[in-house]
């Protein structure tokens, strides 16, 4: 008889696990929780490693971050390695759906590859402190004359010191099911640096994980890795081209990835 008492007790936590609303945020919240005590762990490994700043130290947060996927329930598939098998600095650029972007973005990030990212990044607690060790380079938004010299120092320090810069060109997280238009700072960096672009694609996150309804379901996530466009000899006055060329090519790849047909051609690139 006593039992009985026991039993709405164990129905509480069995509801919760069977409610899509608890599961979203459970899994929300354990994933900056998670990503927060890794960072915890990588600090001291990437200061006794490199002494401080330095890009080398993505390969120690490459490495932590590579089993987080697991634990969500997500999985990758990766395509067009081949193209990411090239010597010397490159920009990637990509689509940006979410923060759980950075788990494809480890899943392929070759070696010497940092980011660009928004600069409030860097009081996000130990994780803007892992990224500022990593070598992140932070930009001001708000203010595009900031951001446009420390992207153009950015082209100089990738050919002096051989790296690889990612950037996300639409700016902002978007889960709206197409491509935002482009900024144009990717481009700009490309051409200055007279490097390839190296486009990447994630398929669309709307089959696992939907913000508005709450739902963070298990998934597979395709990662597209595109051919490199070049840009030695381009100008300034090609970037609008060139950033229409790759935002043309990213957009049909995600429709395509996201198992939708392209209804039409959208907008070319942010004015
Ligand atoms: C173990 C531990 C675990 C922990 C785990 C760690 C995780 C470690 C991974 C983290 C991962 C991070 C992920 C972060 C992700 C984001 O933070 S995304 C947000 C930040 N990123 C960006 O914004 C990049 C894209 N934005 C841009 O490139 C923008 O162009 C800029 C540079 C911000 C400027 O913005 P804007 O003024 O709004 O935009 P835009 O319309 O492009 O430009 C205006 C004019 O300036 C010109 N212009 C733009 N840029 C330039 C330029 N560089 N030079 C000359 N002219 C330019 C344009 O051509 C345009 O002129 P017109 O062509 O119209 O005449
Ligand atoms: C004490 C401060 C607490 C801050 C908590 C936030 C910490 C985040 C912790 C774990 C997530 C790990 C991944 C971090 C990288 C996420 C980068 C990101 O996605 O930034 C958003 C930015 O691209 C666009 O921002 P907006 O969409 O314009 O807004």
């Amino acid at each position: 008889m006593d039992a009985l008492w026991m039993l709405p007790l164990l129905l509480v936590p069995l509801l919760l696990l069977t409610s899509s609303t608890f599961v979203f945020y459970f899994k929300k919240c354990f994933y900056v929780a998670w990503m927060m005590m890794l960072a915890v762990i990588a600090i001291p490994i990437c200061i006794l490693k490199s002494g401080g700043r330095d890009i080398e130290n993505m390969r120690v947060i490459r490495f932590l971050v590579r089993h987080v996927k697991y634990l969500l329930g997500l999985r990758f598939e990766v395509s067009g390695w081949e193209h990411l098998q090239m010597d010397g600095p490159y920009v990637i650029i990509s689509n940006h759906q979410s923060s759980l972007d950075v788990l494809g973005l480890m899943e392929v990030l070759p070696d010497r590859c940092t980011m660009i990212a928004k600069k409030e990044l860097i009081y996000a607690g130990t994780v803007g402190i892992i990224c500022w060790l990593g070598g992140i380079v932070f930009i001001n938004r708000q203010k595009t004359s900031d951001a446009k010299s420390v992207m153009a120092d950015a082209a100089k320090t990738m050919l002096k010191e051989q790296i690889r810069l990612w950037v996300f060109p639409e700016g902002t997280r978007n889960q709206k099911g197409d491509l935002l238009p482009f900024k144009k700072g990717a481009f700009h960096l490309a051409v200055q640096a007279q490097v390839p672009i190296i486009p990447i694609v994630f398929s669309s996150y709307s089959n696992f994980y939907l913000r508005k309804e709450r739902e963070f379901k298990s998934g597979t996530i395709s990662l597209k890795v595109l051919p490199k466009i070049e840009t030695k000899g381009l100008t300034s006055d090609d970037v609008s081209s060139l950033s229409d060329q790759s935002y043309a090519i990213m957009r049909s790849t995600f429709l395509e990835i996201s198992g939708r047909t392209p209804q039409s051609n959208g907008p070319s690139s942010a004015h």
